[in-house]
């Protein structure tokens, strides 16, 4: 077995995130049936000691038959009214399914804005962490009749690699309605199954499609890019179906299992890369991106050509090269309108009482 695979079948704190398209079906609504046999899958994993949280999809799937809406809706109005009904239709339907193993559920319910918000980051913890030491299986989704355009998630498989992250999983479980990543979408015809990911060259040149069931969002491109972030921080990935929950929870022989980078990044600087939204922009000349990037260094004034957009000492802010590309995030500590006095000086042209680092190396992640 793959080092992914084992270390997926011995996580203690596994973070399963299950599709839309495995738990409803368009016209139908919400499949308890299904439900029913993740849950099974997931109780019998908890009984052998392994906490786990549950990332659910499928509240704007089972809303859509109580409203009578036929497909999914496209106007986000009508998305969160069919969440509104779904998503209680969903709570209620794990309460039952769990309460048949003696297991008792809590809902969470976030949004973006409560990973960006380091306080909001940090109550999300708390919270995650009492559940789970009540022995309680935390049931999560977006909250999706309070989110706006601007501040969704939009994809849960993005939620799902950052709340793995936030609750410090040992693994992330991604359960769809296709049983693994192909080297193309599987819809198209002949294709071949990677069962492993070891690094980029894997997956480079394959082919990833949008979703088909029309009741999921991202399809394979955002569980992917989920799956990227989760392993790039230290957390191994399995892909499978859902209908292969109770193997994939097992002893992981399904599906495509990716592997996690050695080091953990910690929770700040995680969440600095992958979570926070910024504030504004700090235009870079190619000495400072070279020392920022290539040598970990802080970033000075003298490295800094423009400041973009209004922020205060300790927001996070985009740190950009020449061509604009936004190569960087950091906490910078300085209000914005202190900064155009300074760009471009030299530590000793910085009056005494400014003379420290724009972002310190401490606080500046590169995206690269
Ligand atoms: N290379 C690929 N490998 C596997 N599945 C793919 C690929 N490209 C596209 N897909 C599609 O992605 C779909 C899963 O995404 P989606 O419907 O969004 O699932 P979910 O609702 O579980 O998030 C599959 O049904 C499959 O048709
Ligand atoms: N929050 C939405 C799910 C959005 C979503 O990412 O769906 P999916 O691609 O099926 O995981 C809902 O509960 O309907």
């Amino acid at each position: 077995m793959s080092d992914a695979r084992t270390a997926i079948a011995a996580a203690g704190r596994i973070v399963v995130k299950v599709g839309s398209s495995a738990l409803t079906t368009a016209g139908d609504g919400l499949d308890v049936a299904r439900l029913d046999r993740l849950v099974d899958a997931i109780a019998s994993r908890v009984a052998t000691g392994s906490q786990i949280v549950l990332v659910s999809s499928g509240a704007i799937g089972a809303g859509l038959a109580p409203l009578a809406l036929g497909a999914r809706p496209r106007d986000l109005a009508t998305q969160q009214a069919a969440a509104s009904v779904g998503q209680l239709a969903l709570a209620h339907a794990y309460a039952e399914s769990f309460g048949r193993h003696a297991l008792t559920v809590g809902q969470v319910l976030l949004t973006s804005d409560d990973m960006v918000r380091r306080a909001h980051y940090r109550n999300a913890q708390r919270t995650f962490s009492r559940l789970l030491a009540l022995g309680a299986v935390p049931v999560v989704n977006e909250n999706d009749t309070v989110a706006t355009e601007e501040i969704r998630f939009g994809d849960n498989d993005r939620l799902a690699a950052l709340a793995a992250h936030l609750v410090g999983a040992d693994a992330l479980v991604l359960l769809s309605d296709v049983d693994a990543l192909y080297d193309g979408d599987p819809r198209d015809g002949a294709t071949r199954r990677i069962a492993e990911v070891t690094g980029q060259s894997d997956v480079d040149g394959i082919s990833v499609g949008m979703s088909s069931s029309g009741l999921g969002t991202g399809g394979m491109v955002s569980k992917l890019a989920a799956a990227r972030t989760a392993a790039g921080s230290g957390i191994p990935v399995l892909l499978a179906a859902a209908a292969d929950a109770a193997r994939a929870l097992g002893p992981a022989d399904v599906g495509t299992a990716f592997a996690a980078a050695p080091a953990r990044l910690s929770a700040r600087r995680f969440w600095l890369g992958h979570a926070a939204g910024t504030a504004g922009r700090l235009r870079l000349d190619e000495g400072a991106v070279t020392a920022v990037m290539g040598r970990r260094r802080s970033l000075l004034a003298a490295g800094i050509t423009g400041v973009d957009g209004e922020f205060h000492a300790g927001d996070v802010v985009d740190l950009a090269d020449p061509a604009g590309t936004v190569v960087a995030r950091g906490v910078v500590a300085f209000d914005s309108a202190e900064l155009p006095a300074l760009i471009g000086l030299s530590s000793h042209e910085v009056p005494a009482e400014q003379r420290r680092e724009v972002v310190h190396a401490d606080d500046l992640v590169p995206l690269h």
